[in-house]
């Protein structure tokens, strides 16, 4: 039997790590297992006093001596890569010559005789080689991030066997091809030393004098405007007498063509050659300090946390049994009807609404199907999470059928984490469905998860101190449910029982109210307007301050912009999603949640009622000071018409109100006819707002088919594989439509369809939901070092709720997340007092993110602009209320 291939992957912190290893996997039929470039076990003994990162760490009272330090990572590095056939030295953010960017990849250049292992350095990690071997690291005279260009090579025509040892040529055999490019520092070598064309012809294939040891194997010429107009680019080396080879191109990307994978398989049997003369094989004893390259799943770390002892919670709404009526859709009724007439006093809602979904609103391809609405949140279990925290709150709003207020603070610790113990939580919960169920939710989770959320996931480090302690992650268990199905005209009510739990009467008095609802038409509506009419009525005090507005400041932005473009050029990030806050402070118009009063208009009371309401209003200096009609339910209902989205949502939630009209799905997922879990994801980047010039799907076609807004989409599709490839494993993720332009509202934004399969066993949604946060979408690309960045630019404010995530995931495991964005949102507990007519007043605050990516590419008054057009939608609610 044949031993599978080792390979290390030594990762620096890129966003397309995941697709490299998944392609080393598939195409050399190799066990690739991945190092950080800053691991802290190379630090062996001494990571427990010196590296500790943790806060809450004492330092180490006398830190060891730096040589033994250093000793001591060198000797378990060689030992680790003793482990392996060869290593591949990953791409990343920042600099080869910055020892922090590539962490031991350094050591990897100078490794002793006896140490040696045959490497393939990718970008950075070529970069690090060319460095280490005399050249110099240059800027590019222009990024290029998610460009495609042919690499130009010799097919291997030169002397087979140059330098010693008879390393061949990795493009021995390899016909035409391009390759994806994501860099703004290039290797140079001398090559822009003044050289006539002719002469270039020669020597471009020849070491140059400053990198005696490197052999050019391939360029890229690129044109450029001015004097000099052709910029060499190195974009592969061999080492004449050790077993390195570098490729500046990403081999990985979605859009390198499949004729450039002869170059990996060449390297690896030169790889293979190198280790057979030398009578090397890889140490297979002992642990190896490396990780596999698929994340493990969150159920198993779930299952191999410290032994849970039985909570009170684990009982709540397990084994459940669903219950369900499906009615038809009265003609002209519409979510918001059904809304009100169902539950129109609860104080806390989730609404998914597929706000396009009429027919005539716009193209199939884009047009949700269903709309789900929760009921009875009062009565919700729910698990709350503020990022950071050692322990998560399950809440219970009834126990034993009747109302009661429990919470309990969990530690995370003894579940594996939030994110298992929010899988463990659905597992206890999961219904089993034989087949594809009528509605993609019958119960279950429904809820929101905060950018900041997002980066705690990814390692970012939210050091400035938090002011608040709102939820990241809000999820309520739903078990009373209301979907809608646009295309058949039908509504099903879905009550998920607990097996024990007592029989009741909601269903049916539910359809009933639906059922009224077709005998009288659009009643619901106009009752809601009546009642609307007399709550007004019965305002006295007018507020005393009209609504503030506080947009980005135009130059600011622009400025943030052209920062942002720094950061690129000097090859800190490939793409940055910019963004900035709009804030609207206004007289409050919700109650708050604490009463157990509505975000809707209250139905006509008793003078009796109506005395006790002012008595606790007046109590309350933040009641209701405004008519209904700005109510956050009216802003919903004014942005849904004026901006129907397939994702439009409204969320009074764990203190949050947030009103979206998001065209961005994040991530879907469910089973597939084969009964295999699979998940996809719609990345969206290139957006153009529709004018008269551009009003046809074919203009806008015209607009976004090129290279800047191609690219910058690219980018998020290879770092959307990445994220997929984490969880799904190698050769399991596919790109069905690639940049796909497609038409709403009043954009056209430019799509992508990325498609994963699950393994088998132990995974569900819930794994890429959590490995795939914050949305790439939102962040540019790498992930981690953008993120850092953007903090930074943005001056270390909370994106909040926008640019995380609301949908839900059903009992079923089936899931649909958007992308919080063209949406406003506030917090209960974000007010401000300012003096009015009648004493101290208190205002709401709103707040609007809008932003775009940012590439080298970008022009600053291009991305204001599309910052200010992302904005308007939103925005223009307030001007109606
Ligand atoms: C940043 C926003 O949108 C994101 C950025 C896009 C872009 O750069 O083209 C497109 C869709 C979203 O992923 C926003 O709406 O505020
Ligand atoms: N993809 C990469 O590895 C990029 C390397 C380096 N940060 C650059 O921008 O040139």
């Amino acid at each position: 039997m044949t031993r599978r291939p080792r390979i290390l992957f030594l990762d620096a912190y890129d966003s397309f790590s995941n697709n490299i290893t998944s392609l080393l996997t598939t195409l050399l039929d190799a066990d690739v297992s991945v190092l950080p470039i800053d691991s802290p076990l190379l630090l062996g003994h001494f990571t427990s006093t010196s590296t500790s990162t943790s806060p809450s760490s004492s330092p180490s009272p006398s830190p060891p001596p730096r040589n033994e330090v250093e000793d001591s990572l060198h000797a378990r590095f060689c030992a680790e890569l003793r482990r392996y056939d060869a290593l591949v030295c990953g791409p990343g953010p920042g600099s080869p010559l910055n020892d922090a960017d590539v962490g031991v990849m350094k050591l990897v250049w100078s490794l002793a005789e006896d140490d040696l292992v045959p490497v393939l350095g990718v970008c950075l990690g070529f970069q690090s080689l060319v460095a280490a071997c005399g050249g110099g690291i240059g800027r590019l005279r222009r990024g290029m991030h998610g460009m495609v260009r042919e690499i130009i090579h010799q097919q291997g025509n030169h002397e087979e066997g140059e330098g010693e040892g008879g390393m061949g040529n990795i493009f021995y055999g390899v016909g035409r091809f391009k390759a994806t490019l994501y860099h703004s520092l290039c290797g140079d070598v001398g090559q822009g030393e003044v050289m006539s064309d002719e002469a270039w012809q020669e020597a471009r294939w020849r070491p140059f004098g400053r990198c005696p040891d490197l052999l050019p194997l391939a360029w890229v010429e690129e044109e450029r405007d001015g004097a000099n107009n052709k910029e060499r680019i190195l974009m592969a080396v061999k080492h004449r007498t050790k077993p390195f080879w570098g490729v500046q191109y990403h081999p990985e990307s979605v859009c390198t063509e499949a004729e450039g994978n002869k170059v990996i398989v060449n390297w690896f049997r030169e790889a293979q050659r190198w280790n057979r003369e030398r009578g090397r094989t890889p140490v297979l004893e002992g642990e190896g300090l490396a990780r596999a390259a698929t994340r493990p799943s969150l159920l198993s770390r779930w299952a191999e946390a410290a032994s849970k002892e039985k909570q009170w919670w684990d009982v709540l709404e397990a084994d459940p049994v669903l219950h369900s009526v499906t009615v038809q859709l009265p003609r002209g009724v519409q979510v918001p009807d059904i809304v009100e007439a169902v539950e129109p006093e609860a104080a806390e809602r989730i609404v998914l609404d597929s706000a396009n979904a009429a027919p005539a609103t716009s193209r199939p391809d884009v047009r949700g199907r269903y709309s789900i609405v929760a009921t009875g949140l009062a009565e919700a279990l729910r698990i709350e999470y503020h990022t950071g925290d050692s322990y998560a709150t399950v809440k219970a709003g009834r126990l034993g059928g009747l109302p009661v207020n429990l919470s309990q603070q969990v530690p995370l610790a003894r579940y594996g984490g939030v994110w298992a113990l929010i899988a463990g939580f659905h597992e206890a919960r999961r219904l089993e469905v034989p087949e594809p169920s009528a509605t993609p939710f019958v119960g279950g989770f429904m809820g929101y998860i905060t950018y900041e959320q997002g980066l705690s996931d990814i390692g970012v480090a939210l050091n400035h101190p938090r002011l608040h302690h709102r939820p990241d992650i809000c999820l309520a268990w739903i078990t009373k449910s209301i979907v809608v199905d646009h295309l058949l005209g039908v509504v099903h009510v879905q009550h998920l029982r607990s097996n024990s739990s007592e029989s009741d009467t909601w269903l049916e008095k539910t359809a009933n109210k639906l059922l009224s609802l077709q005998v009288s038409g659009r009643r619901a509506s106009s009752d809601f307007r009546k009642e609307t009419q007399q709550f007004q009525h019965t305002k006295t005090r007018r507020p005393s301050r009209s609504i503030a507005i506080q947009t980005p400041l135009t130059k600011e932005y622009e400025s943030k912009v052209k920062l942002c473009q720094e950061y690129i050029a000097a090859g800190e990030s490939y793409e940055l999603c910019l963004t900035d806050q709009t804030t609207i402070t206004r007289p409050l118009s919700d109650q708050p949640l604490t009463n157990d009063s509505s975000s809707l208009p209250q139905p006509p009371r008793s003078k009796q009622q109506q005395q006790q309401r002012r008595q606790s209003s007046s109590s309350s200096p933040s009641s209701t000071s405004i008519p209904p009609s700005s109510s956050s339910w009216s802003l919903f209902k004014r942005l849904r018409t004026r901006q129907p989205a397939p994702f439009a949502s409204y969320l009074r939630l764990g203190g949050a109100t947030l009103v979206s009209a998001s065209p961005e799905r994040f991530l879907a997922y469910d089973r597939s006819t084969t009964g295999r879990w699979r998940c996809s994801m719609r990345p969206m980047k290139g957006t153009v707002r529709k004018s008269d010039s551009v009003a046809t799907l074919a203009q806008a076609e015209r607009i976004l088919h090129v290279p800047k807004e191609e690219a910058e989409n690219l980018m998020i599709v290879d770092l959307v594989r990445h994220d997929l490839h984490g969880v799904c494993g190698p050769g399991n993720v596919s790109v069905p439509h690639l940049l796909k332009v497609e038409e709403y509202q009043s954009v056209f934004q430019m799509v992508t369809v990325v498609e994963g399969q699950l393994p088998r066993t132990a995974y569900t949604g819930l794994d890429v939901l959590a490995a795939s946060l914050p949305p790439g979408s939102m962040t540019g690309a790498p992930k981690k070092r953008s993120c850092e960045i953007l903090r930074q630019v943005e001056g270390f404010k909370e994106r909040s709720l926008y640019s995380g995530v609301v949908g839900y995931m059903c009992a079923t495991g089936r899931g649909d997340w958007s992308v919080t964005i063209r949406s406003l949102f506030r917090w209960d507990d974000e007010q401000v007092a300012v003096q009015g007519e009648e004493g101290e007043e208190k205002l709401e605050v709103w707040r609007i993110g809008a932003g775009g990516a940012v590439t080298i590419l970008s022009t600053p008054d291009g991305e204001r602009e599309e910052m200010f057009t992302k904005l308007a939608g939103p925005l223009r609610v307030f001007g109606e209320a």
